[in-house]
This record gives C-alpha cells, sequence and structure tokens, in this order.
C-alpha cells in the first residue's frame, strides 16, 4: 500500500449525468437544475451536469443545453458537460458564446472511449482507434479555448460483450487519453464486475504509462464491490472518486449495470479515516454527508422510488427513530 502523502480525496459527483442518463421517464428540466444546484451548496466542487451526445442515443440527456443554461454556478466548483464528439462540442461552445456569465456556464468536458473495441462500438458506433482519432482534435479546441479536458475509459474490468479486459489495453489507451491533454483519466468500472484485487491489478499495470495523480476510479455498484473498490483505488494511490447520489444510474449500453457507487456511501466510508474529503465553503470544506442524504432521497422519489444509498437507508432510518423517541420523551407525550 502506498502511503498516502496527500491524503485529500476528491469527489466527483456524476449523479446528473450517468446517474440520470439511463433513466426511462422524463425528468423535467427544473429537477435537473435543482439537482446541479443542491449538489453545488453541499460542498460538491465537481459536477458532471448532462452530456451533449445524439439525443437519438440517449433521449433523457435532450436538455442539457436547458439545463446549463438555467442552473446556479457557485464559485470554485466545476461543472462539466459530456461530449462525444465535434458536434457535441459545437453545441457546448455556441452556448457559451451566447452567454456573458462570469464564470462561464460550463469549464469542463468529459471525452470517453473504452477499453475494448465491442463495447465502444455498443456506445459510440466507432472503434477505440476511430474514437480516439475523432476526440483528439475535440480536446484540442477545448484546451485551445481554457476549457479543462478529463477522459474515461469504459470497461476498464470487465465488457458486457467481450468478458474480461485485458489490462494492458486499459493503460494504452489511458495513456493516449492522457496525451491528448486530458488533466484526469477515470478508469471505469462500467459493468460493476470488479473486485478489490482485480482494480487493484488494472491501476497497477495503468500507472506504468500515466502518473497516478491523473488516474480517478469510477465503480459502478452491481456486485456490492464498489466501497471496497473504492479503498482498493485509494490504497493504490488514486485520489479522485467518481460517485452518484442516491446511486442513481447505469449506462445505457451496459445490460443490467446499476448504478454508480452512492456519494454518501463513500462519504461515510471515508469520515474518521486517514483520507479527508475536499469540498467546498457551502461544504464547510468538505461535502455535507447529512446534506447528500437528504438530496438522495429528494431525487429518488422525484424519480419514484427509493434512495439505493446504503448509508443514505440508514441515516434516514436512525434520524426516524430518534425523532420518534424525542416526540415520546416530550413533556406533551408524557402528559
Ligand atoms: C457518438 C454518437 C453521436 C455517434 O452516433 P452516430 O449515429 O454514429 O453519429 P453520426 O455522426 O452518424 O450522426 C447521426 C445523427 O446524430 C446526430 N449527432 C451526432 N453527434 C451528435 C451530438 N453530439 N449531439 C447531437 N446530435 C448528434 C447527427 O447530426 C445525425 O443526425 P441526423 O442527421 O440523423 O438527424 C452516438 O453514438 C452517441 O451519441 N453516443 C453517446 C452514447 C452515450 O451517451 N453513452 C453514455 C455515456 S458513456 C458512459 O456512460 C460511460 C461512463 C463515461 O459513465 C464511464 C463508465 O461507466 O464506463
Amino acid at each position: 500500500m502506498e502511503s498516502p502523502a496527500n491524503n485529500l480525496v476528491n469527489i466527483v459527483e456524476v449523479g446528473p449525468r450517468d446517474g440520470l442518463q439511463n433513466e426511462k421517464g422524463v425528468i423535467p428540466i427544473e429537477v435537473k437544475v435543482e439537482l446541479i444546484n443542491r449538489l453545488a451548496r453541499a460542498g460538491v466542487q465537481n459536477i458532471e451536469t448532462g452530456s451533449f451526445v445524439s439525443p437519438k442515443w440517449v433521449p433523457q440527456m435532450g436538455g442539457t443545453s436547458e439545463v446549463i443554461q438555467q442552473m446556479e454556478r457557485l464559485p470554485n466548483v466545476h461543472y462539466a458537460v459530456l461530449v462525444p464528439n465535434q458536434k457535441g462540442l459545437d453545441n457546448l461552445f455556441s452556448l457559451l458564446s451566447q452567454s456573458t456569465a462570469k464564470p462561464p456556464l460550463s469549464d469542463e468536458i468529459s471525452i470517453f472511449t473504452a477499453a475494448t473495441d465491442a463495447f465502444n462500438r455498443a456506445n459510440t458506433n466507432t472503434t477505440i482507434a476511430e474514437s480516439l482519432a475523432r476526440l483528439e482534435p475535440v480536446a484540442r479546441a477545448a484546451l485551445d479555448r481554457g476549457l479543462r479536458v478529463r477522459g474515461y475509459v469504459s470497461v476498464a474490468i470487465a465488457c458486457p460483450y467481450s468478458g474480461q479486459v485485458d489490462y494492458s489495453r486499459v493503460r494504452e489507451v489511458a495513456k493516449a487519453l492522457a496525451d491528448m491533454g486530458c488533466y484526469e483519466i477515470s478508469l471505469g468500472d462500467t459493468v460493476g464486475k470488479g473486485t478489490p484485487d482485480k482494480v487493484s491489478e488494472m491501476i497497477e499495470e495503468v500507472k506504468k504509462s500515466v502518473p497516478v495523480e491523473k488516474l480517478a476510479g469510477h465503480f459502478h455498484d452491481t456486485y456490492g464491490t464498489a466501497v471496497a473498490n473504492v479503498f482498493a483505488a485509494l490504497a493504490g494511490g488514486i485520489r479522485t472518486i467518481d460517485a452518484s447520489v442516491g446511486g442513481l444510474g447505469g449506462c445505457p449500453y451496459s445490460p443490467g449495470a446499476t448504478g454508480n457507487v452512492a456519494t454518501e456511501d463513500v462519504l461515510y466510508a471515508l469520515h474518521d479515516s486517514q483520507y479527508k474529503v475536499a469540498g467546498s465553503e457551502f461544504g464547510n470544506g468538505t461535502i455535507d454527508l447529512a446534506k447528500m442524504v437528504d438530496i438522495g432521497w429528494w431525487i429518488s422519489e422525484k424519480l419514484g422510488r427509493e434512495s439505493v444509498s446504503r448509508a443514505g437507508r440508514a441515516i434516514r432510518a436512525s434520524s426516524a427513530r430518534e425523532a420518534e423517541l424525542a416526540k415520546k420523551d416530550s413533556p406533551k407525550a408524557k402528559l
């Protein structure tokens, strides 16, 4: 295990994008806007707000322009948008050009590819090589305009179409994204089949070509191993974790995969540990767990279900029990 010279953990909240993209029902723009605003006000400093992908492929993300035009823009928060190609970037640029907002509506793009051709074809209709060729000018144009560029490598552990992934492919693709100027590359266990040992092995392989400071972990919780995988990533030296409030989500092109690790579960697991979670002044320098639990329940109820965050459920149950006991102990109840 590496000694955490830097024990500050950054959270990238992907709920508004990865979390909502797979929802079948229409989610009103104002709900998405309120979700982003609430997250920022809980101290979250990195929020993926939506995506400029083809609405034919992912209809739920169709309203991203309206979302980023209407959301609050708090200082010291990075608001990212996922783009798959030049058209997505052009759409973002046109929106930025129409706005005089300071800071700008969005200051970061996320670009994405995968460690297998089979997944990449299903997700973006390209091979890995074609997608890298398509993304290179996109990254360059975004950097030239002063945006930060983050990269994703999907199916870093297992692929729903071609099985166990060759980690040297993950390394090569992560290196290609780093060479394009991505300040960070998020390694995605899209299927959520990862176990801590596999995650450690994959990270050790990627570190041969990309400095660990540039890596992030993105773990879906399909098999219930996501929090354990977060700790394996931290032990491997990674300090940025993607997470989704309420455990929202699933990838449209990874059948059966559940949401990302719930942000509340990560925050709970990290509290009182050797790690500190970075956050803005709105979370008193960290991310406010109680607020995140409320947000996880609020958005889940908007979607017609309960929060699947284990910590979120336990904290709410314990608060309800305490409120019940307080009611019984109140002088009025004793009369
Ligand atoms: C990449 C494409 C567009 C290729 O799709 P394509 O069909 O090959 O694209 P095309 O260039 O042939 O264009 C077809 C049509 O789409 C339009 N089009 C083309 N581009 C855009 C755009 N940017 N925005 C809006 N419209 C667009 C284009 O104008 C045209 O319109 P038409 O002439 O038919 O009316 C498509 O495959 C796509 O949008 N894929 C996105 C899939 C997606 O969003 N997946 C989920 C995100 S990735 C993920 O969740 C994994 C991650 C990141 O979380 C990490 C992990 O867990 O692993």
